[in-house]
């Protein structure tokens, strides 16, 4: 685990960069980091290791810029390679024990569960905080399964490590997740499908605090 103070507040995850929106792509981010972003993750599928390395040296310059911890999604050697402060992996990915040792103790370690086996051995293997979810419904992972609000408690009480909650969070729903007990969201379309994005940040920052009270 690393020692580093993290707000997970509201994590923003990227999607879909394409070189022939490049502009589009960067306004909207640094739009949600003007709006109080906390943590910025690069998720990207598709894309050439080329371009990923090139994308993700500039968001990292960017989160710089906003003092916002920035995390490659998947990809460990590009996090190594742009020096970036943490890397999120799933069930699917390499294994989180190995992670950790690769990118050393003073970096973010993010992994994914969706059981309390899975949070459970995400501790042991050195994560710093888990992504839960699927919490609703979502059309931007596709093979993203729905969990029970029972299961999302049952992780929170068996792992203490922060838990920041995925999957089809709005504005609208955000109050829903008001008793488990979270430390963040993290979102793609709440913030990046919308017009504005920094107005949509600032939404979901509100929200989810006037939801603590
Ligand atoms: C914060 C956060 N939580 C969960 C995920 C999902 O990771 P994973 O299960 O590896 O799926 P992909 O995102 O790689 O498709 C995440 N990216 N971020
Ligand atoms: C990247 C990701 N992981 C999920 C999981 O359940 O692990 S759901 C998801 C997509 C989140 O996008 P949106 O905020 O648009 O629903
Ligand atoms: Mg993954």
């Amino acid at each position: 685990m690393s020692s580093l103070n993290v707000d997970y507040r509201l994590y923003l995850v990227t999607e879909a960069y394409h070189p022939d929106q490049d502009d589009e792509y960067f306004r909207k981010v640094e739009s949600a980091l003007r709006g109080g972003v906390t943590l910025l993750q690069f998720r990207e599928k598709k894309a050439s290791s080329k371009i990923l390395y090139d994308v993700a040296k500039r968001l990292k310059q960017l989160a710089q810029q906003y003092e916002v911890p920035f995390i490659v999604n998947d990809r460990v050697d590009v996090a190594l390679a742009v020096d970036a402060d943490g890397v999120h992996i799933g069930q699917d990915d390499l294994p989180a024990d190995f992670v950790r040792e690769l990118i050393g103790h003073d970096k973010i370690l993010g992994v994914s569960a969706a059981t309390i086996d899975e949070a459970v051995k995400a501790e042991r293997d050195g994560a710093d905080y888990i992504g839960v979810g699927a919490v609703f419904p979502t059309s931007s992972k596709s093979d993203a399964t729905v969990i029970t609000s029972e299961m999302f408690q049952a992780i929170r009480e068996r792992v203490d490590l922060p838990m920041v909650a995925i999957g089809g969070i709005t504005s609208d729903n955000v109050k829903d997740l008001k008793t488990f007990n979270i430390d963040g969201i993290a979102v793609i379309s709440a913030i990046l499908n919308q017009k504005d994005c920094e107005q949509a940040a600032r939404r979901l920052l509100e929200v989810q605090i006037k939801s603590e009270h």
